[in-house]
């Protein structure tokens, strides 16, 4: 079974932690034992396995990461495929090539290799689970089928939401093939809008820890604290520090839930490993009376740390998910607060591999339908004049793209395409009088205009053919709003994009309705199809 140097890793397993390229790791008792051989030893149930039908050869061993081939197929999980995710969709026979992979009981419980009921005979034999699974072997796609019968059951989104998590602890190539195969039916549930109130609720619903907590308690320790985290190959970060979670606002460390929610997305829509993605969430506290008051909360019960304490502990973290996973480490800044969120990405924009995805994730996402919206208006952005409610991340993020994209098609310069483009925030319109006493990313934005304070009074004094909700602010958009783009433009693009449902600017249904079926309509969380007229409007998500 192993082709390569077996006899070393055989007599010498402690080389194999010891030669990972973190010095620091620590080295586990891992033993390297073939499985289904006599030499086997449950002692510390921590082994290095290769099973008796296994065809798959240790290619290379190179800086302790193993390449797994299969000789038959050729099909190469590639370097660091350690658990196979690679193909983690394909019926194969699990090939449990791994540092610290258990068989028999704990095998079933390693949600990285376990295969539940369709594990085969074979696999049953060499991997000592006969007799802890009942009789039946059956295909991953009738689990599947199983799975998705059991989930829409479940009359309320929480408890699917619940279901998918389980199942994710449970069985993870099962838990991506239904999603990756279900994806518009399930995105709902394990992202926007249900992961709102699963974050809303986290105390109550949590189980297992799916991420890295980091703490103040922490501080001087975080390195440590990343350390302990199983998974040393990691590619991609998504963290949070849970004080601007989707349009709900602050929910301390419960914002977990978007991290590895958006994790998922990472894999299922983006192809990345489950091993390689880590979610993280920083509890600095939280500001949420009703959290810190709640005794299932589950974070730091004191106010939100701010200004140096805040700063230390977060460059703490960058400096240390550096060291222990290299430069090329992708860091994705998630659900901060905008007070945070600007100065953050400006610090380490030029020391780390970041973005922000409420400034830069978002503005792309809504620039690309923008872009497709222009197909059904004609014209193109230039001609278009914009306003948004809402000027923080992602109003303040997707204004600055779609001034660049103006400025780049027309070669305009940026100060005069940002001229087409309006935003109101809490207070009014932004205008140039209020330029004094304006945050700084929302500057740009203030031009020559008379004081307006009412959003429906914006509206007809800028005349926008595109309108964008961006304020966390549900039915903001009301009937006058949109009625009174609908009198203003033949086609009026409206956007709702605050998230989750409850926060969104208007609905499919109300900006069918209120514009008699003319709006360009498409918003942050999933509406349904909605039927006006003779028409079906397929709303989309942006
Ligand atoms: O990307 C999304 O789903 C939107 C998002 O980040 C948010 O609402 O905070
Ligand atoms: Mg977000």
């Amino acid at each position: 079974m192993f082709s390569l140097n077996r006899s070393a890793f055989l007599n010498n397993p402690a080389s194999i932690s010891g030669s990972f390229p973190d010095k620091h790791r620590r080295i586990l008792p891992t033993r390297v034992v073939v499985a289904g051989s006599s030499n086997r030893d449950k002692s510390n149930g921590s082994l290095l396995m290769a099973t008796d039908e296994s065809t798959a050869t240790l290619k290379e061993m190179r800086d302790g990461y193993a390449e797994v081939v299969d000789p038959k197929s050729g099909v190469s999980g590639g370097v660091q495929d350690v658990y196979g995710e690679d193909t983690a969709t394909e019926d194969q026979p699990v090939t449990p090539w791994s540092v610290s992979v258990a068989s028999g009981y704990s095998l079933l419980r390693d949600p990285h290799h376990n295969k539940g009921l369709a594990f085969s005979e074979k696999e049953r034999n060499s991997h000592y689970l006969r007799g802890l699974l009942p009789p039946t072997v059956i295909s991953q796609e009738l689990q599947v089928k199983k799975m998705l019968h059991n989930i829409r059951q479940y009359q309320v989104p929480l408890q699917k939401y619940m279901a998918m998590m389980d199942l994710q602890e449970r069985n993870q190539k099962l838990f991506y093939k239904l999603l990756i195969d279900n994806v518009e039916e399930l995105l709902p549930i394990v992202y926007t809008p249900t992961v709102g109130e699963a974050c809303q609720k986290y105390g109550s619903i949590y189980s297992r820890p799916q991420g890295v907590f980091i703490s103040l308690k922490d501080k001087g320790k975080v390195l440590e604290v990343l350390r302990n985290w199983p998974e040393k190959n990691i590619q991609v970060i998504v963290v949070t520090d849970g004080e601007r979670i989707l349009g709900l606002g602050d929910l301390g460390c419960h914002g977990m839930g978007i991290p590895v929610g958006k994790l998922s997305l990472y894999t299922a829509l983006g192809g990345i490993r489950p091993s390689a993605c880590l979610p993280v969430t920083i509890d600095v506290g939280t500001n949420n009376e009703k959290l810190l008051d709640d005794e299932f909360y589950i974070g730091l019960r004191q106010k939100r740390a701010i200004g140096q304490e805040y700063a230390e502990l977060l460059h703490e973290f960058m400096t240390a998910v550096k060291q222990n996973y290299g430069e090329r480490i992708l860091i994705q800044f998630e659900d901060f607060a905008n007070h945070n969120a600007f100065d953050l990405l400006e610090k380490y924009g030029t020391t780390h591999l970041v973005f922000n995805d409420d400034i830069q994730g978002t503005a792309s996402v809504v620039l690309a339908g923008l872009i497709s919206a222009m197909k059904f208006l004609g014209g193109s952005l230039a001609d278009q004049r914009f306003l948004f409610l809402g000027a923080g991340e992602a109003g303040t993020g997707i204004a600055e793209l779609i001034a660049l994209e103006i400025s780049k098609q027309t070669n305009m310069p940026l100060e005069e395409t940002r001229k087409k483009i309006w935003l109101v925030d809490s207070k009014g319109l932004i205008v140039s009088s209020r330029l004094e006493s304006l945050q700084h990313f929302k500057k740009p934005w203030a031009h020559e205009h008379e004081p307006v304070k009412e959003l429906v009074d914006a509206v007809n004094a800028i005349k926008p053919t595109i309108l964008i909700g961006t304020s966390g602010q549900g039915r903001t958009f009301t009937k006058e709003v949109v009625e009174a783009m609908a009198s203003l433009n033949e086609k009026p693009i409206i956007f709702s994009l605050s998230n989750p449902t409850s926060q969104s600017e208007c609905t499919a249904e109300e900006a069918y309705t209120w514009s008699q079926g003319r709006a360009i309509f498409a918003s942050g969380s999933p509406f349904d199809p909605f039927e006006y007229g003779d028409n079906v409007f397929v709303p989309g998500q942006v």
